[in-house]
């Protein structure tokens, strides 16, 4: 199969690109962020950085979505040693399951035992606002149940069973510290918990999609996230998730509203600050 986009990877492959990040960097971090469209300036929040470049990786895919740098950063947050993900891989991007998810395998050869992931979303959920924060309870794996799920095909024991739970995706501790943290900052009004929803994308929905999601209970709508939370769960990481609401999800056919990434992008400059600050007081509280 040509390497460029086969659909799975050896366990050498995933141990070569591992073993290359502990030959590069002393640090051994025990937590990764994603950081999602628009999101990655949380990387530059580290201390002490040490960054790779994913072309310089083996066998990382490469960004190629506006907003998502293609950068590893560690470093520590809040005293903590962390890997950051600027940028992230998508399917519409081309790639199979196996190439959107090959980090988190990676991670979870250095050591890693968290995943806190990040993404730009569409509120379905009438009563969210642009800027809101959705922490994710749960979720609706659309791409999943059209039979792109990335544990499709051989597994392998190493990384975990065949038939893994996702009733507990999200971590419930995780998620009771966040809304803990969110009324000590005074977020409450802007934060909620609710079902993030994954398209393959990368059309933005049409207004009947958008309105039979919110019939299926999604309250918010993007196109990543759940397949690196899949194989973070196979392999045993702990998850918590969150969605910036980037713009609404259009529902009704008397508007002239369209979704664009440009707002996408230029919401999250706008919440980029808060969304910063509320990662780095849960960080410093994981234990
Ligand atoms: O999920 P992230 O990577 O944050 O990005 C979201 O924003 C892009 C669309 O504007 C899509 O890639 C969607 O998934
Ligand atoms: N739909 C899908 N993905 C998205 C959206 C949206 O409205 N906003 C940001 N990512």
């Amino acid at each position: 199969m040509a390497s460029a986009n086969r659909c799975s990877y050896t366990f050498e492959e995933y141990k070569e690109s591992a073993e290359w990040l502990l030959a590069h960097t002393d640090k051994r971090p025990e937590l990764v962020i994603i950081c999602g469209s628009g999101l990655g300036t949380l990387a530059e929040q580290l201390e002490d950085k040490t960054s790779f470049k994913y072309q310089d990786i083996p066998h990382f895919p490469l960004s190629t979505v506006p907003g998502h740098e293609g950068r590893l950063v560690f470093g520590k947050l809040s005293g903590k040693q962390c890997v950051c993900m600027q940028g992230r891989f998508h399917f519409y991007e081309g790639y199979p399951m196996s190439k959107v998810t090959f980090p988190i395998r990676v991670f979870h050869l250095i050591g890693v035992k968290t995943l806190i992931v990040t993404n730009a979303a569409g509120g379905i959920n009438r009563s969210f606002n642009v800027g809101d924060i959705m922490l994710i309870k749960d979720h609706l794996n659309i791409a999943g149940l059209s039979g792109q799920n990335p544990l499709c095909g051989q597994n392998d024991e190493r990384f975990g069973v065949r038939f893994p739970c996702m009733s507990d995706a999200y971590d419930k501790q995780l998620l009771s510290l966040a809304l803990e943290i969110a009324k000590e900052m005074n977020y409450s009004s802007f934060i909620h918990q609710g079902v993030y929803c994954m398209l393959a994308g990368p059309t933005y929905e049409t207004i009947a999609e958008c309105c039979m999601l919110n019939t299926l209970g999604a309250d918010a709508v993007g196109m990543s996230t759940i397949p690196e939370v899949i194989v973070a769960r196979h392999c045993g990481l702990r998850v918590f998730g969150l969605s910036l609401i980037t713009n609404k999800v259009v529902m009704d056919y008397g508007t002239h509203e369209k979704a664009n990434h440009e707002e996408v992008l230029q919401t999250c400059k706008l919440r980029a600050k808060d969304l910063q600050a509320f990662i780095t007081k849960l960080v410093s509280k994981v234990d």
